[in-house]
C-alpha cells in the first residue's frame, strides 16, 4: 500500500518523470486521488493530469513521448491504444467531476471532460441519479454542503477511500455517526491490525457476496488490487489460500444464522494447519460482521452503484426510460393525498408513546418472557420482501452453498432447542467490549463509540414535530432487530414493540436485517410514512449497528467459550 502512495506522491511532485507513462493506470488512479487538502498541490496535480491527458488523447503515453515523437518522427513509437483511457480514466474523471468534495477539482475535471468531448471522445454518463435509488438526489446532503462539520467529514472520507462513496454521502445526514463510522472503518481496513491488507479486503468481498451485494464487492475488488492483492484470487474461492478458505464456514453462518457459531468453529481455525491466531480471528470476525451489516445498509437505502462501477455509467445516449425509479419518490413526503394520513399516523404514534409513560404496570418475569415470545412468533408470519434475485456468476464465484439462508429464530428454538441468547448473560458492555480490546487493541473502544452513537442518536423530532422524546420508539426498533436473531434483553418489556411498531415497519426491519437483497422501493416508501428521508436513514443506521452487534455477540461468546 505504502509504496503505491509513495509512487503516486513522487509522481505528483516530480512533474511527470521521463520514465513514467500514463499506461500505468494504478499510478494514475493514485495520482488522481492524491488531490490533497493543500490547494497548491491540488492545482499542480490537476495541471499534470491535463497535460498528460492531452498527450494521451494525441496517442502517446506521456508528454515526453509526444515531444520526442514530434522531434524525431520516429515510427517505432506506437501511438497508444485509447481503450484503457476510455475505460479506466473517464469514469474516474467523471466521478471526480461529480463527487469530489473539493470544488476546484470538480470544476477542473468537468472542464477536462468537456474538452475531451469536443475533441471527439465519447464521454460516459452516470446511470442512476445520485447516491440512492430511494431518495431523490436533491434531498441528499450535497458534496459541497454548507455544514462545515459534514464537509470536513466528506473530505476525510475522500482522502481515506480515494472517493466519496455513495454510502458515505447518504450517511451525511448524520455527521455525528459518520465521524465514528469512518474512524472505525479506516481502522479495521487500513489501520494497524493482525491481518494483512489484501486479506481484509478479500474477507469484505466474501462477506458481501453472502448477500449478493455487488456494490460492496466491486468497491473491495478495487481496494484489494490497489493494496497489492493477487489478481487471480478475484477469480473466486477456488483460487485463494487455504487459510482464507477455512474462514468461509463462519462467514456463511454469521450472515444468516449467527446463533449456530460455536467454540468448535474457533477451534478449527486456531488448531488447524493454517495457524489462525486469536488476534487474527478477532480481526476477521469484526470485518465479517461489519460487511454483513453494511449489506443491509446498502440495500436498505437503495444505494446506487458507484459511477465508475461497470453498471454505474454508460456510453449510450440518455433516453427517457432510464430515469427509472425516481419519479414518484417524493410522493409520500409532500402534498400528496397520503400526506394527511401520514401526519395522522405520526400523531397516533406519539400518542401511543405517551401512553407508555402513563401505564405504571409492573409485569411479572413470566409475563415479560411471554411478551418476547409473542413478538418473536409473530415475526414468523411477516412477509419479508419476496423479490428474490438469482445471483450472478460474478458473485457466485465467491459463494459456497448459496441456498443457505436465514431461518426464523423462533423456529430454531422449537426444533433444535437452541436457547434464546440472554443479553444479560453475555453483553457487549460487560464482556464483548473488553474481549475485543484485549485481542485487537482499540477496536473495542471504537466499536463501543459507534454502537452508542447509533443507539443514542436523536434530534428530538418525529417527522415535522419537534421536542419529542423518541427514546421508546428507537429502543423498540433496536430490540426488535436483536429479536430477529433470538437475542432477548430481559429488562425490556417487549409489549412496547407491538405497541409502537406498525406492520410495515416490522417487515421492513425484518427484510433489511435478514434478507437485505430483497428490499424494494415499495418497502422503503411504505414504512414510517410521513417521516423524513433522514429519519429513514437513521433507522437504517440502527439496523446496521444492531445487526453488527448481534453478530458480534454470538461470535464473541463463542470465542470466550473457546478460551475458557
Ligand atoms: C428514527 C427517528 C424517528 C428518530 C427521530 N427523528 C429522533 O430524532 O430521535
Amino acid at each position: 500500500m505504502q509504496s503505491i502512495i509513495e509512487d503516486g506522491l513522487r509522481w505528483l511532485m516530480a512533474d511527470m518523470p521521463e520514465d513514467r507513462t500514463l499506461r500505468d493506470e494504478k499510478s494514475l488512479r493514485f495520482f488522481l486521488a492524491l488531490c490533497s487538502r493543500d490547494q497548491n498541490s491540488r492545482s499542480h496535480a490537476l495541471e499534470n493530469i491535463s497535460r498528460a491527458l492531452d498527450a494521451w488523447v494525441d496517442g502517446y503515453g506521456s508528454p515526453q513521448e509526444a515531444v520526442y515523437h514530434n522531434n524525431h518522427h520516429d515510427a517505432r513509437i506506437q501511438p497508444l491504444d485509447r481503450k484503457p483511457l476510455v475505460k479506466e480514466l473517464l469514469p474516474d474523471l467523471l466521478r471526480f467531476s461529480i463527487y469530489c468534495p473539493f470544488e476546484d477539482v470538480r470544476s477542473k475535471c468537468g472542464a477536462l471532460l468537456l474538452d475531451l468531448q469536443e475533441r471527439g471522445l465519447k464521454i460516459p454518463r452516470r446511470v442512476g441519479r445520485g447516491p440512492s435509488r430511494f431518495i431523490p438526489e436533491n434531498e441528499i446532503v450535497p458534496v459541497d454542503t454548507d455544514d462545515e462539520e459534514t464537509q470536513m467529514l466528506f473530505v476525510d472520507a475522500f482522502l481515506q477511500n480515494n472517493r466519496l462513496e455513495h454510502i458515505v454521502q447518504v450517511m451525511g445526514y448524520h455527521p455525528k455517526y459518520l465521524d465514528s463510522f469512518l474512524k472505525t472503518q479506516q481502522y479495521i481496513l487500513r489501520g494497524d491490525g493482525p491481518l494483512p491488507y489484501d486479506y481484509r479486503h478479500y474477507i469484505a468481498i466474501m462477506a458481501s457476496a453472502r448477500h449478493q451485494c455487488s456494490y460492496l464487492i466491486n468497491l473491495h475488488k478495487t481496494e484489494f488490487l490497489l493494496c497489492g492483492g493477487e489478481e487471480t484470487w478475484l477469480k473466486g474461492l477456488d483460487h485463494i489460500p487455504q487459510k482464507l478458505r477455512d474462514l468461509y464456514e463462519i462467514i456463511k453462518i454469521l450472515a444468516h444464522r449467527p446463533w449456530l457459531i460455536s467454540k468448535n468453529h474457533i477451534e478449527k481455525l486456531t488448531r488447524g494447519n493454517d495457524n489462525w491466531s486469536l488476534a487474527e480471528v478477532m480481526h476477521a470476525l469484526i470485518i465479517i460482521a461489519h460487511f454483513h451489516a453494511m449489506c443491509s445498509f446498502v440495500y436498505g437505502c437503495g444505494i446506487h452503484p458507484e459511477i465508475d462501477e461497470e453498471n454505474g455509467h454508460t456510453f449510450r445516449p440518455s433516453s427517457s426510460s432510464d430515469s427509472e425509479d425516481n419519479h414518484s419518490s417524493s410522493n409520500s413526503h409532500s402534498g400528496s393525498p397520503t400526506s394527511t394520513d401520514a401526519a395522522a399516523g405520526i400523531e397516533a404514534l406519539m400518542e401511543r408513546m405517551k401512553q407508555l409513560n402513563e401505564t405504571g404496570e409492573e409485569p411479572t418475569q413470566e409475563e415479560m418472557l411471554a411478551r418476547f415470545q409473542k413478538v418473536e412468533s409473530q415475526s414468523l408470519e411477516l412477509e419479508a420482501g419476496k423479490s428474490q434475485l438469482s445471483p450472478k456468476a460474478s458473485i457466485l464465484c465467491y459463494v459456497e452453498d448459496p441456498s443457505f439462508g436465514y431461518e426464523d429464530f423462533a423456529m430454531r428454538g422449537a426444533v433444535q432447542e437452541i436457547p434464546t441468547f440472554r443479553a444479560q448473560d453475555f453483553s457487549w458492555e460487560d464482556q464483548g467490549y473488553s474481549l475485543a480490546n484485549r485481542l485487537y487493541s482499540d477496536i473495542g473502544t471504537l466499536l463501543d463509540d459507534k454502537f452508542n452513537t447509533a443507539y443514542n442518536l436523536t434530534y428530538f423530532t418525529m417527522g415535522p414535530n419537534t421536542d419529542v422524546d423518541t427514546s421508546s420508539f428507537r429502543r423498540a426498533i433496536w430490540n426488535y432487530i436483536h429479536c430477529m436473531y433470538g437475542i432477548r434483553h430481559d429488562d425490556y418489556n417487549y409489549g412496547e414493540v407491538n405497541h409502537l411498531l406498525e406492520r410495515y415497519l416490522k417487515s421492513y426491519v425484518k427484510t433489511v436485517t435478514c434478507y437485505p437483497e430483497r428490499v424494494s422501493k415499495k418497502d422503503y416508501d411504505n414504512f414510517m410514512r410521513g417521516f423524513k428521508h433522514s429519519e429513514k436513514v437513521h433507522v437504517n443506521l440502527m439496523l446496521l449497528e444492531a445487526k453488527m452487534q448481534a453478530e458480534l455477540l454470538y461470535s464473541l461468546r463463542a470465542l470466550t467459550r473457546y478460551m475458557t
